[in-house]
């Protein structure tokens, strides 16, 4: 049992899925997983392991933003062992070029916290993805015909999902950016820090340039492909 979570030592796998919310985390567990137990509900905060083609697998929810995947994350990083994790989130396209429902795979994550800031004391530590999970994430996708629905890039993980300087996110776009979410440079900093593999791996929930969104019903239970796309990057 660590703070937050009450898994048992060996409980959770080495390889676990992240999204944000942990009613998804749920019905990915029950969907595509098999011989599923739930190992903690703390704070409603849902964590499951299960198999995957015979493998064993964890999701854990990571709740919304930086500080609260940073709590998930170090507890599993620092207290079970946990080797390799890919984000199945969603997130807000900020350019045309990018549609909602397509898949974004972040090489790389911006920010505008400040926790990064204060880690490298104002270096600018640039987060990115583990290249053998992306590779792997793109070649799934490939293979699933889902190529031209599929983008390799930059995202920004934001504090704010109200954003209160859309001027700032826009000049980001300028240099790339494909789309704002709120937990992945948290991810691939702390992955880094405890030399462990991580990816993001998002569906475009809604987007931001022409306001076109999906449900609530649809962001917890309709991502399918992104999950499997992440379980044969991770553990194929
Ligand atoms: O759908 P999830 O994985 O929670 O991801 C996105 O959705 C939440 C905001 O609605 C933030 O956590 C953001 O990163
Ligand atoms: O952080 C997020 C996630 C989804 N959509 C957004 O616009 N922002």
């Amino acid at each position: 049992m660590s703070t937050h979570i009450s898994a048992a030592p060996g409980q959770i796998a080495p390889h676990v899925l992240m999204p944000g919310d942990p009613l998804r985390a749920r019905w990915i567990a029950h969907t595509f997983l098999e011989d599923v137990e739930c190992y903690s509900e703390v704070r409603g905060m849902l964590g499951f392991t299960g198999t995957w083609r015979g493998e064993r697998v964890s999701v854990q929810g990571s709740g919304m933003g930086q500080p609260s995947m940073a709590i998930y994350l170090n507890e599993l990083l620092r207290e079970y062992g946990v080797r390799s994790v890919v984000r199945v989130g969603s997130c807000g396209a900020l350019t045309e070029k990018v549609a909602v429902r397509d898949l974004v795979l972040a090489s790389g994550a911006c920010t505008d916290s400040s926790m990064n800031r204060i880690r490298f004391e104002g270096l600018d530590y640039a987060p990115v993805a583990d290249f053998g999970l992306l590779r792997g994430a793109h070649d799934a996708a490939l293979a699933r015909g889902l190529g031209d629905r599929t983008h390799v890039g930059l995202i920004v993980s934001s504090d704010s999902f109200y954003s209160p300087r859309p001027d700032l996110t826009a000049r980001l776009v300028d240099y790339g950016v494909l789309a704002v979410e709120m937990e992945a440079s948290a991810l691939y900093t702390l992955a880094a820090e405890h030399q462990a593999k991580a990816l993001t791996v998002c569906t475009v929930s809604d987007h931001v340039i022409t306001g076109e969104e999906t449900t609530t019903q649809e962001r917890e239970q309709t991502f399918g492909d992104m999950v499997e796309i992440a379980l044969e990057a991770m553990l194929a």
